[in-house]
């Protein structure tokens, strides 16, 4: 069993990497934590990094989960190599620019890179938003699917994630007490589908949805809240046609021994019970 701790950061390909410092600075609110060789890192809490941007295709997408220790991922190898998964051990110079002490990288059965990484770093000092958008944190993403019954396996089953609900067969799955970590999204290709931030406040939800408006920066669903964890959400389109969503009041599941994953339909009010509709 591989244990997952938390998603720890997202690696994203950019051939326009100074588009992609506009957005995440300007619009998204992270902070710039270093600028590497043809590489931008950004803070958005505690961590030293949660998101990296690299000069290189945009199909190029990585999430990273935390383990707890080198035989956790000396465990996680072994299982992953034994159902017939190829697995690249990082090297010193790959987990120093991830900020890592060691890290196993792999592709989950849709083809999504993922990445398992002990010891991320921490920044002593606090993270200081580039715009107040109220973030508090990275904290879920959106993984794209081409078989949803067999990823969820994959996850569950091979990793230590739990269905918290399910809204038709999509999953949204934890690994902690948060509600979800993964959100598992139908797709006929590998890919992320979307990159959660938390934010402070409801205000803060609607107060970007009038800031990104006024900056033009499409707005793909929301404002709206959902009724599976009960967050307050605004999704909005970023660089290379990534999806960012902001939201606020992710639910915990109070007993991970007795929770049963609830089934929602897979209809509009099951997306948001405000009855806000994806655009387009
Ligand atoms: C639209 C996606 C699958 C989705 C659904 C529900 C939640 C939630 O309950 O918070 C999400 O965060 C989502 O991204
Ligand atoms: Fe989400």
């Amino acid at each position: 069993m591989i244990y997952l701790k938390d998603v720890s950061y997202v690696r994203l390909g950019s051939p326009d990497l100074e588009s992609a410092e506009a957005f995440a600075t300007a619009c998204l609110g992270l902070q710039i934590a270093e600028r590497g060789k043809k590489k931008l890192y950004f803070r958005s809490d505690d961590r030293a990094h949660t998101l990296c941007y690299s000069e290189g295709d945009a199909g190029n997408q990585t999430v990273g989960f935390e383990v707890e220790d080198d035989a956790s991922l000396q465990v996680a190898a072994s299982t992953l190599e034994a159902l017939g998964h190829a697995v690249h051990a990082g090297t010193a110079e790959e987990a120093e620019q991830r900020k890592v002490k060691a890290f196993i990288g792999f592709y989950d059965p849709t083809g999504n890179h993922i990445e398992l990484v002990v010891r991320p770093e921490r920044s002593g000092p606090r993270y200081f938003a580039s715009r107040d958008a109220g973030i508090t944190g990275f904290s879920h993403v959106g993984l794209n699917s081409t078989n949803l019954l067999r990823d969820e396996r994959f996850w569950t089953q091979v990793c230590n994630a739990r269905v918290s609900d399910r809204i038709g067969d999509i999953s949204l799955m934890r690994v902690n007490a948060i509600h979800h970590t993964i959100a598992l999204l139908p797709a006929p290709n590998a890919g992320i589908q979307h990159i959660n931030h938390q934010v402070g406040s409801s205000d803060d939800v609607l107060r970007s949805h009038y800031f990104l408006n006024e900056k033009r920066v499409p707005i793909v669903f929301g404002p709206g809240r959902h009724p599976t964890s009960g967050a307050r959400f605004l999704y909005f389109k970023g660089p290379d046609g990534m999806v960012f969503e902001y939201s606020v009041g992710v639910g915990e599941i109070e007993n991970d021994e007795t929770h049963r994953p609830r089934q929602f339909g897979f209809e509009p009010a099951s997306f948001c019970m405000w009855g806000a509709k994806p655009a387009g």
